[in-house]
């Protein structure tokens, strides 16, 4: 199975390095094509308005757009969850439209500057008893969620940092950067049942 990771900017080389740790095979997308037989596609954290721009010239978003609402797991992390979203609350006057996939609202930059980036063990829905080491660096948090959308992590305050909606999902922090591979197994999970549906 073939795992893409939009490569235009961004965290995309640390998802690339764990993907190939659990021997799948990870494809740098930065054009249309190589979004054609994928299992899964992972939006990495970076700088949300310069990755929807890059994304926007090269064609990719209606593309994605297209093939999740198809029913390709996708996944976006920080930056990438807000690209998933379809309420950006603050979302500034250079920032094209995100892609709108995933019935939540985000806030960007909620936890203050890159200098209070955090990690956190977090306890998450489908992962197990032990809770997940999450890094969280100028993250944006998920104010609100509408059905279908479920929340799957919230912080200690209630705050809401995992969701899960159908074949999408969303991470305010970077799974990437913690050693613990679980996120990336269960996404897997994912494109392994996407397969199965597509075979069967
Ligand atoms: N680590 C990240 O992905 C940060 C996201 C970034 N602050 C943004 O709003 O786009």
């Amino acid at each position: 199975m073939k795992i893409g990771v939009l490569a235009m900017q961004g965290a995309f080389a640390e998802h690339i390095g764990v993907l190939q740790r659990l021997e799948i095979e990870a494809v740098e997308v930065r054009k249309i094509d190589q979004l054609d037989d994928l299992a899964g596609l992972i939006i990495p954290g970076g700088e949300s308005t310069t990755m929807l721009k890059l994304a926007d010239i090269y064609r990719i978003n209606e593309t994605v757009k297209t093939k999740a609402s198809a029913g390709l797991p996708v996944w976006g992390t920080c930056a990438g969850a807000i690209l998933l979203a379809d309420e950006v609350t603050n979302a500034g006057p250079h920032m094209p439209v995100s892609l709108g996939l995933m019935r939540m609202t985000v806030r960007r930059n909620a936890f203050g500057r890159q200098v209070d980036s955090f990690e956190v063990k977090l306890p998450v829905a489908g992962l197990g008893c032990e809770p997940f080491p999450a890094v969280f660096i100028r993250a944006p948090l998920i104010e609100s969620v509408l059905p279908p959308a479920e929340v799957m992590a919230r912080l200690g305050n209630g705050t809401i940092v995992a969701v899960r909606q159908g074949n999408l999902l969303a991470t305010s922090f970077h799974p990437e950067l913690s050693l613990d591979d679980r996120f990336h197994r269960y996404f897997i999970g994912m494109a392994e049942t996407y397969l199965a549906q597509k075979r069967a």
